[in-house]
């Protein structure tokens, strides 16, 4: 038993995208992270999944394009929420594209290869993590538009399992309520019935 492990996985949390700052993990920090999180479930092992960085200049094109696509799909854009938009990928030093790709098998079900990509992004998470690093998962708007996804990198086929924005982090932050696990594990008790 590795009480040490245990441990970070009983304290793990989420920092707040508005607190992660430079200095970014490095490239082989960054080479770790993604062969952890590469390292998950993957029924038939079918790698339905790809990585994408934004770090960079890139951060700041990117909220150009999606200060443009916003701006197209919800009218002229008040100064607020279009720095918010230009802002979107800069706000950490590096964020990674989680992507889902699915791929026809004869035997496993899309929805367990999207399963799949959800495992890579926690471990990504817990890699950043046990680098020292924060990081937090999150999706938004542009994830469920086709054409923000075609901005930021994405295939037709594919979908958005997350953006992980990572970045130092001084800690700190309070926890969120956490589950009552007594509500949610039961013995089974037989078949359901309605
Ligand atoms: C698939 C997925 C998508 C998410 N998308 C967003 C999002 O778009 N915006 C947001 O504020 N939080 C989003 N979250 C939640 C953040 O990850 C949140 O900060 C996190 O759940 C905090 O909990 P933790 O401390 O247990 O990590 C998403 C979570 C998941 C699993």
């Amino acid at each position: 038993m590795s009480q040490s492990v245990i441990d970070f996985m009983l304290a793990r949390r989420s920092a707040p995208i508005a607190e992660l700052k430079e200095p970014a993990p490095s490239d082989a920090e960054i080479a770790t992270m993604l062969r952890i999180a590469a390292r998950v479930p993957d029924h038939g092992m079918v790698q339905p999944w790809r990585f994408i960085l934004y770090r960079g200049e890139v951060r700041h094109e990117i909220g150009r394009m999606l200060a443009a696509r916003a701006q197209e799909r919800e009218g002229h854009l008040d100064e607020k929420r279009q720095q918010q938009e230009l802002m979107r990928f800069a706000r950490a030093p590096l964020v990674i594209g989680v992507v889902s790709v699915v791929k026809d098998h004869p035997k496993v079900p899309q929805w367990e290869m999207l399963l799949s990509g959800g495992a890579a992004a926690m471990n990504l998470v817990l890699a950043a993590n046990a680098h020292g690093y924060g990081a937090n998962w999150i999706t938004n708007w542009y994830s469920e538009d086709e054409e923000g996804r075609r901005l930021l990198g994405l295939a037709p086929n594919e979908r958005v399992v997350g953006f992980v924005h990572i970045g130092s982090h001084d800690g700190g932050t309070a926890d969120r309520p956490r589950p009552d696990m007594e509500a949610l594990v039961s013995e089974y008790s037989g078949p359901w019935e309605a």
